[in-house]
Protein backbone atom coordinates (compact mmCIF):
# COMPACT_ATOMS: atom_id res chain seq x y z
CA UNK A 1 0.00 0.00 0.00
CA UNK A 2 1.23 3.49 -1.29
CA UNK A 3 0.41 6.38 1.53
CA UNK A 4 0.54 9.64 0.39
CA UNK A 5 1.31 12.64 2.62
CA UNK A 6 0.00 15.39 1.44
CA UNK A 7 0.04 19.01 3.75
CA UNK A 8 -3.02 20.72 2.54
CA UNK A 9 -7.02 19.23 1.47
CA UNK A 10 -5.88 21.40 -1.85
CA UNK A 11 -2.72 19.62 -2.20
CA UNK A 12 -5.14 16.08 -2.11
CA UNK A 13 -7.76 17.29 -4.81
CA UNK A 14 -5.06 18.14 -7.01
CA UNK A 15 -2.95 14.58 -6.57
CA UNK A 16 -5.85 12.73 -6.81
CA UNK A 17 -7.25 14.77 -9.79
CA UNK A 18 -3.92 15.02 -11.86
CA UNK A 19 -3.70 10.92 -10.80
CA UNK A 20 -7.13 10.49 -12.53
CA UNK A 21 -5.98 12.39 -15.12
CA UNK A 22 -3.04 10.24 -16.06
CA UNK A 23 -4.58 6.83 -15.86
CA UNK A 24 -7.03 8.09 -18.44
CA UNK A 25 -5.13 9.82 -20.46
CA UNK A 26 -2.33 7.13 -20.13
CA UNK A 27 -5.17 4.32 -20.96
CA UNK A 28 -5.82 6.24 -24.40
CA UNK A 29 -9.64 5.11 -24.32
CA UNK A 30 -11.37 5.98 -27.76
CA UNK A 31 -14.39 3.49 -29.67
CA UNK A 32 -14.79 0.30 -28.25
CA UNK A 33 -12.26 0.73 -25.90
CA UNK A 34 -13.42 2.48 -22.44
CA UNK A 35 -11.63 3.30 -18.85
CA UNK A 36 -13.59 2.03 -16.67
CA UNK A 37 -13.79 4.48 -13.72
CA UNK A 38 -15.39 3.78 -9.72
CA UNK A 39 -16.32 7.02 -8.21
CA UNK A 40 -17.34 8.29 -4.49
CA UNK A 41 -19.37 11.12 -2.92
CA UNK A 42 -18.86 13.04 0.09
CA UNK A 43 -17.31 16.00 1.14
CA UNK A 44 -13.92 14.58 0.39
CA UNK A 45 -13.79 14.45 -3.64
CA UNK A 46 -15.17 17.62 -4.24
CA UNK A 47 -12.02 19.74 -4.59
CA UNK A 48 -11.11 16.30 -6.91
CA UNK A 49 -14.02 16.64 -9.08
CA UNK A 50 -13.63 20.59 -9.13
CA UNK A 51 -10.02 20.23 -10.22
CA UNK A 52 -11.11 17.80 -13.12
CA UNK A 53 -13.73 19.89 -14.17
CA UNK A 54 -10.89 22.10 -14.66
CA UNK A 55 -7.92 20.19 -16.85
CA UNK A 56 -11.41 18.96 -19.31
CA UNK A 57 -12.29 22.86 -19.78
CA UNK A 58 -8.51 23.34 -20.37
CA UNK A 59 -8.82 20.47 -22.89
CA UNK A 60 -6.57 18.20 -20.86
CA UNK A 61 -8.88 15.42 -20.70
CA UNK A 62 -12.38 13.58 -22.16
CA UNK A 63 -14.28 11.21 -20.56
CA UNK A 64 -16.26 10.63 -23.79
CA UNK A 65 -14.84 6.72 -23.60
CA UNK A 66 -15.62 6.54 -19.77
CA UNK A 67 -18.06 4.54 -17.89
CA UNK A 68 -18.16 5.36 -14.20
CA UNK A 69 -19.46 3.20 -11.47
CA UNK A 70 -20.21 4.92 -7.74
CA UNK A 71 -20.00 3.51 -4.93
CA UNK A 72 -23.86 4.23 -3.27
CA UNK A 73 -26.91 5.81 -3.14
CA UNK A 74 -29.55 5.95 -0.38
CA UNK A 75 -32.21 3.99 -0.35
CA UNK A 76 -35.67 5.63 -0.84
CA UNK A 77 -34.36 8.98 -1.52
CA UNK A 78 -35.99 10.91 -4.31
CA UNK A 79 -33.30 10.97 -7.24
CA UNK A 80 -33.69 14.78 -7.75
CA UNK A 81 -33.33 15.39 -3.97
CA UNK A 82 -30.15 17.37 -3.29
CA UNK A 83 -28.77 15.11 -1.45
CA UNK A 84 -29.35 12.01 -3.48
CA UNK A 85 -26.07 11.16 -4.83
CA UNK A 86 -27.71 11.00 -8.48
CA UNK A 87 -28.07 14.52 -7.80
CA UNK A 88 -24.48 15.07 -6.48
CA UNK A 89 -22.41 13.58 -9.24
CA UNK A 90 -24.55 15.21 -11.59
CA UNK A 91 -24.50 18.76 -10.15
CA UNK A 92 -20.90 18.34 -9.02
CA UNK A 93 -19.38 16.62 -11.67
CA UNK A 94 -21.30 14.92 -14.74
CA UNK A 95 -23.07 17.74 -16.02
CA UNK A 96 -20.04 19.82 -16.50
CA UNK A 97 -17.87 17.11 -18.49
CA UNK A 98 -18.19 15.36 -21.48
CA UNK A 99 -19.52 12.20 -20.35
CA UNK A 100 -22.13 10.34 -22.06
CA UNK A 101 -25.31 9.59 -19.55
CA UNK A 102 -25.21 5.87 -20.74
CA UNK A 103 -21.91 5.32 -19.87
CA UNK A 104 -22.52 6.87 -16.56
CA UNK A 105 -23.60 3.99 -13.39
CA UNK A 106 -25.65 4.84 -10.22
CA UNK A 107 -27.25 2.78 -8.16
CA UNK A 108 -31.15 3.14 -7.80
CA UNK A 109 -32.34 3.15 -4.30
CA UNK A 110 -36.08 3.80 -5.77
CA UNK A 111 -35.72 0.20 -7.81
CA UNK A 112 -39.23 -1.64 -7.28
CA UNK A 113 -36.54 -4.51 -6.50
CA UNK A 114 -33.51 -3.62 -4.64
CA UNK A 115 -32.11 -7.21 -4.58
CA UNK A 116 -32.25 -7.14 -8.37
CA UNK A 117 -31.06 -3.83 -8.77
CA UNK A 118 -27.56 -4.99 -6.78
CA UNK A 119 -27.54 -8.12 -8.36
CA UNK A 120 -27.82 -6.07 -11.74
CA UNK A 121 -25.43 -3.53 -10.85
CA UNK A 122 -22.77 -6.41 -10.42
CA UNK A 123 -23.60 -7.72 -13.73
CA UNK A 124 -23.03 -4.36 -15.09
CA UNK A 125 -19.52 -3.92 -14.10
CA UNK A 126 -18.64 -7.29 -15.12
CA UNK A 127 -20.08 -6.46 -18.42
CA UNK A 128 -17.62 -3.34 -18.63
CA UNK A 129 -14.77 -5.36 -18.05
CA UNK A 130 -14.49 -4.49 -14.30
CA UNK A 131 -13.22 -1.36 -12.94
CA UNK A 132 -9.64 -0.01 -13.25
CA UNK A 133 -9.48 2.64 -10.57
CA UNK A 134 -11.81 2.82 -8.16
CA UNK A 135 -11.55 5.89 -6.28
CA UNK A 136 -12.99 6.08 -2.84
CA UNK A 137 -13.87 7.78 0.84
CA UNK A 138 -13.75 6.45 4.16
CA UNK A 139 -16.29 7.44 7.27
CA UNK A 140 -14.66 8.19 9.97
CA UNK A 141 -15.60 4.96 11.62
CA UNK A 142 -13.50 3.68 8.95
CA UNK A 143 -15.92 2.43 6.46
CA UNK A 144 -15.38 2.55 2.89
CA UNK A 145 -18.72 3.05 0.54
CA UNK A 146 -21.51 2.20 2.88
CA UNK A 147 -19.72 -1.09 4.43
CA UNK A 148 -20.22 -0.11 8.01
CA UNK A 149 -18.10 -1.48 10.85
CA UNK A 150 -18.88 -5.27 10.89
CA UNK A 151 -19.61 -5.80 7.17
CA UNK A 152 -18.39 -8.80 5.46
CA UNK A 153 -14.76 -8.20 4.03
CA UNK A 154 -16.06 -10.71 1.22
CA UNK A 155 -19.85 -8.43 0.23
CA UNK A 156 -20.94 -7.60 -2.55
CA UNK A 157 -23.37 -5.14 -3.99
CA UNK A 158 -26.36 -5.02 -1.39
CA UNK A 159 -28.58 -3.68 0.86
CA UNK A 160 -26.91 -2.03 4.17
CA UNK A 161 -28.53 -0.05 7.07
CA UNK A 162 -26.30 2.64 8.52
CA UNK A 163 -24.74 2.72 11.65
CA UNK A 164 -25.15 5.80 14.08
CA UNK A 165 -22.29 6.63 13.58
CA UNK A 166 -22.80 7.44 9.80
CA UNK A 167 -26.24 8.95 10.22
CA UNK A 168 -24.27 11.46 12.78
CA UNK A 169 -21.76 12.38 10.08
CA UNK A 170 -24.12 12.76 7.59
CA UNK A 171 -26.93 14.79 9.58
CA UNK A 172 -24.59 17.66 8.19
CA UNK A 173 -26.18 17.44 4.72
CA UNK A 174 -29.73 17.16 6.26
CA UNK A 175 -30.03 20.27 8.30
CA UNK A 176 -28.23 18.71 10.97
CA UNK A 177 -31.15 16.44 11.62
CA UNK A 178 -30.73 12.99 12.13
CA UNK A 179 -34.40 11.92 11.47
CA UNK A 180 -34.26 13.16 8.41
CA UNK A 181 -30.86 11.05 7.37
CA UNK A 182 -32.02 7.85 4.99
CA UNK A 183 -31.73 4.80 7.40
CA UNK A 184 -30.51 2.89 4.73
CA UNK A 185 -28.56 2.81 1.52
CA UNK A 186 -27.36 0.14 -1.51
CA UNK A 187 -23.50 0.14 -1.77
CA UNK A 188 -21.19 -2.00 -3.96
CA UNK A 189 -19.40 -4.35 -1.24
CA UNK A 190 -15.94 -4.66 -0.02
CA UNK A 191 -14.74 -7.15 -2.49
CA UNK A 192 -16.30 -5.19 -5.13
CA UNK A 193 -13.69 -2.85 -4.70
CA UNK A 194 -11.07 -4.78 -3.97
CA UNK A 195 -11.83 -6.42 -7.27
CA UNK A 196 -10.75 -3.09 -9.07
CA UNK A 197 -7.47 -3.31 -10.78
CA UNK A 198 -6.62 -0.47 -8.71
CA UNK A 199 -8.15 1.75 -5.85
CA UNK A 200 -7.43 4.97 -4.23
CA UNK A 201 -8.45 6.44 -1.17
CA UNK A 202 -9.05 10.34 0.00
CA UNK A 203 -8.65 10.21 3.53
CA UNK A 204 -9.00 14.51 4.79
CA UNK A 205 -9.02 15.68 8.68
CA UNK A 206 -8.56 15.13 11.76
CA UNK A 207 -11.76 13.48 12.19
CA UNK A 208 -10.38 10.44 10.03
CA UNK A 209 -6.73 10.10 11.58
CA UNK A 210 -8.20 6.99 13.42
CA UNK A 211 -9.31 5.62 10.69
CA UNK A 212 -6.54 6.19 8.86
CA UNK A 213 -4.31 4.28 11.77
CA UNK A 214 -6.39 1.44 11.63
CA UNK A 215 -6.78 1.40 8.01
CA UNK A 216 -2.92 1.11 7.69
CA UNK A 217 -1.02 0.52 10.95
CA UNK A 218 -3.35 -2.28 12.25
CA UNK A 219 -4.32 -6.04 11.10
CA UNK A 220 -7.60 -6.48 8.17
CA UNK A 221 -10.33 -5.99 10.28
CA UNK A 222 -14.14 -5.94 9.53
CA UNK A 223 -14.80 -3.37 11.84
CA UNK A 224 -12.53 -0.79 10.27
CA UNK A 225 -13.41 -2.05 6.35
CA UNK A 226 -11.22 -0.29 4.55
CA UNK A 227 -8.28 -1.93 6.48
CA UNK A 228 -9.12 -4.60 3.73
CA UNK A 229 -7.18 -2.75 0.98
CA UNK A 230 -3.89 -4.07 3.18
CA UNK A 231 -5.05 -7.34 0.75
CA UNK A 232 -5.28 -5.64 -2.14
CA UNK A 233 -1.71 -5.16 -4.69
CA UNK A 234 -2.82 -1.90 -5.76
CA UNK A 235 -4.14 0.62 -2.97
CA UNK A 236 -2.91 4.57 -3.06
CA UNK A 237 -4.34 6.71 0.38
CA UNK A 238 -4.09 9.97 0.25
CA UNK A 239 -4.07 11.95 2.75
CA UNK A 240 -3.41 15.50 4.18
CA UNK A 241 -1.47 16.21 7.66
CA UNK A 242 -4.05 16.69 9.66
CA UNK A 243 -5.32 12.89 8.77
CA UNK A 244 -2.12 11.56 9.90
CA UNK A 245 -2.16 12.50 13.82
CA UNK A 246 -2.92 9.25 15.24
CA UNK A 247 0.36 7.41 12.47
CA UNK A 248 3.23 6.56 14.33
CA UNK A 249 6.05 9.32 13.96
CA UNK A 250 7.82 5.93 11.68
CA UNK A 251 5.26 5.49 9.72
CA UNK A 252 4.79 9.13 8.81
CA UNK A 253 8.64 9.66 8.61
CA UNK A 254 8.89 6.57 6.14
CA UNK A 255 6.20 7.75 3.91
CA UNK A 256 6.67 11.21 4.07
CA UNK A 257 10.66 10.36 2.66
CA UNK A 258 9.02 9.17 -0.45
CA UNK A 259 7.12 12.49 -1.92
CA UNK A 260 9.36 12.44 -4.99
CA UNK A 261 8.93 9.27 -5.84
CA UNK A 262 4.80 10.28 -5.45
CA UNK A 263 5.19 13.30 -7.32
CA UNK A 264 6.51 11.51 -10.48
CA UNK A 265 3.46 9.05 -10.30
CA UNK A 266 1.66 12.38 -11.56
CA UNK A 267 4.02 13.09 -14.15
CA UNK A 268 3.57 13.35 -17.90
N1 LIG B 1 -21.14 6.63 1.66
C1 LIG B 1 -20.33 7.77 1.80
C2 LIG B 1 -18.89 7.34 1.69
O1 LIG B 1 -18.68 6.80 0.40
C3 LIG B 1 -17.98 8.54 1.96
O2 LIG B 1 -16.66 8.15 1.76
C4 LIG B 1 -18.22 9.01 3.35
C5 LIG B 1 -17.30 10.14 3.77
O3 LIG B 1 -17.83 11.37 3.44
P1 LIG B 1 -17.06 12.74 3.58
O4 LIG B 1 -16.10 12.76 2.46
O5 LIG B 1 -18.12 13.77 3.44
O6 LIG B 1 -16.41 12.73 4.91
O7 LIG B 1 -19.56 9.45 3.41
C6 LIG B 1 -20.57 8.53 3.08
O8 LIG B 1 -20.75 7.70 4.17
Amino acid sequence: MRLIILDEVSNVAEWSARYVLKKINDFKPGPGKYFVLGLPTGGTPLGMYKKLIEFHKQGKVSFKYVKTFNMDEYVALPRDHPESYHYYMWHNFFSHIDISPENVHILDGNAPDLHAECVRYEEDIKAAGGIHLFVGGIGPDGHIAFNEPGSSLASRTRLKTLAQETLEANARFFDNDIRKVPKEALTVGVQTVMEAQEVMILVTGSHKALALSKAIEEGVNHMWTVSAFQMHPCTIMICDEDATQELRVKTVKYFKALSSVHQKMIQD
